[in-house]
């Protein structure tokens, strides 16, 4: 504590890749925060910032207008180093010094492991803000910045659309989600792609080429001559999308184009549905915290917040849904299953 200041200190830090809508968490942590009478300290640059003690104050001045912007006003990064015990210690060292009672980490499954090691070595609380594009997080219906990136997914594919369908040609569109395939799945449905390659369907039946000259075959003899729009995830090929595309033409003479979306993905304003998810979860890690609870995430089901075991989020699996799924391989897929082998 403060001399000067007798109120309640938490801290805040975002970690991992930032998520769109992290500014948007941020405030509603620094703008519950003080109605509540307390009072937050930001750390810089993720976990990195809490072993170089590299903190600043956050008032609600310092979060005025930031909730329409993506990225994160504090930075954030990847921090290797954070997985040593004595960096755990350090950090609780770190966080005594500054009185801090209470830590709000806002990141993905990786920054909650992160979190999770902390607390064996420091006794305050520690809330989780789900926070990653990738959408996966067991116990969450979605986490911020999600939404954005399925938004921007869409966006991209409906322009490559345009052209592929004034070309008659093939595309294939790689989308981030390294192990997570919620991002491919969504934006394949809401731009009407006509395939789609995601981590959790590989596990079952990995992709070849024959296979898929077979279905791109398929879908011209039923449909004519036209576009093929498709869905890789991101570490789903060797070499990506550029590496599928020049196959496709080398070995099946079959003229394909690659776009890499990328970090895009990132960017941008967020979406109303992120703006105002990364609000209530800011608050409610808030009145978590009010609560006496610790090792929780802060999260969402069915419209209601709920409180997640923290070890639970990355323990246990959310699965893609299974509904989307039935849809766009069987009701969506130009080829029926009769005229399949
Ligand atoms: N097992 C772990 N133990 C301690 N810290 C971890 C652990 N896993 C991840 N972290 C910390 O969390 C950071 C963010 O994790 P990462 O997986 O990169 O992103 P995300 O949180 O978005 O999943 C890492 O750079 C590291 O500092
Ligand atoms: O920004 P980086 O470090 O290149 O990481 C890219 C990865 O970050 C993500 O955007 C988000 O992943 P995390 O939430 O695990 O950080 C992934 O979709 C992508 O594979």
């Amino acid at each position: 504590m403060s001399e000067t200041s007798t109120k309640q200190r938490i801290g805040v830090l975002t970690s991992g890749g930032d998520a769109p809508g992290m500014n948007a968490a941020l405030r509603a942590v620094v703008l519950a925060a003080e109605h509540y009478g307390m009072e937050v300290m930001a750390f810089r640059h993720g976990y990195e910032g809490l072993l170089n003690n590299e903190h600043v104050p956050l008032k609600s001045a310092d979060v005025l207008h930031v909730l329409q912007y993506s990225g994160t006003i504090i930075k954030s990064a990847r921090c290797p180093r954070f997985k040593e015990v004595e960096s755990a210690q350090l950090a609780a060292n770190n966080l005594d010094s500054l009185g801090i009672s209470a830590l709000v980490v806002i990141g993905g499954d990786g920054s909650f492991r992160g979190a999770h090691h902390l607390s064996q070595y420091w006794k305050g609380q520690i809330i989780g803000v789900p926070g990653t594009i990738d959408n996966d997080l067991y116990g969450t219906d979605a986490t911020i910045g999600y939404s954005t990136a399925v938004a921007i997914a869409m966006d991209a594919l409906d322009k490559i659309r345009d052209t592929a369908d004034a070309m008659d040609r093939v595309f294939i569109v790689e989308v981030m989600g390294r192990h997570a395939g919620f991002i491919g799945l969504k934006s394949a449905m809401a731009a009407g792609a006509e395939r789609m390659i995601l981590p959790e369907l590989q596990k079952d039946k990995p992709l070849t080429i024959a296979a898929l000259v077979k279905h791109i075959k398929r879908v011209e003899e039923v449909r004519g001559a036209g576009s093929y729009v498709m869905v890789l995830s991101e570490h789903q090929w060797p070499g990506g999308a550029v590496a599928l595309s020049e196959q496709l033409e080398a070995e099946y003479n079959m003229p394909c184009r690659p776009c890499l979306l990328g970090h895009i993905q990132r960017g941008g304003p967020p979406t109303p549905s992120d703006r105002v998810l990364a609000s209530e979860l800011g608050v409610h890690a808030v009145e978590l915290i009010l609560q006496g609870k610790t090792e929780v995430m802060a999260g969402i089901k069915a419209g209601e917040m709920v409180e997640v075991p923290l070890v639970d989020t990355w323990t246990k699996k959310n699965p893609l849904d299974a509904n989307l799924l039935r849809i766009q391989h069987e009701i969506f897929n130009p080829v029926k299953k009769s005229t399949r082998s």
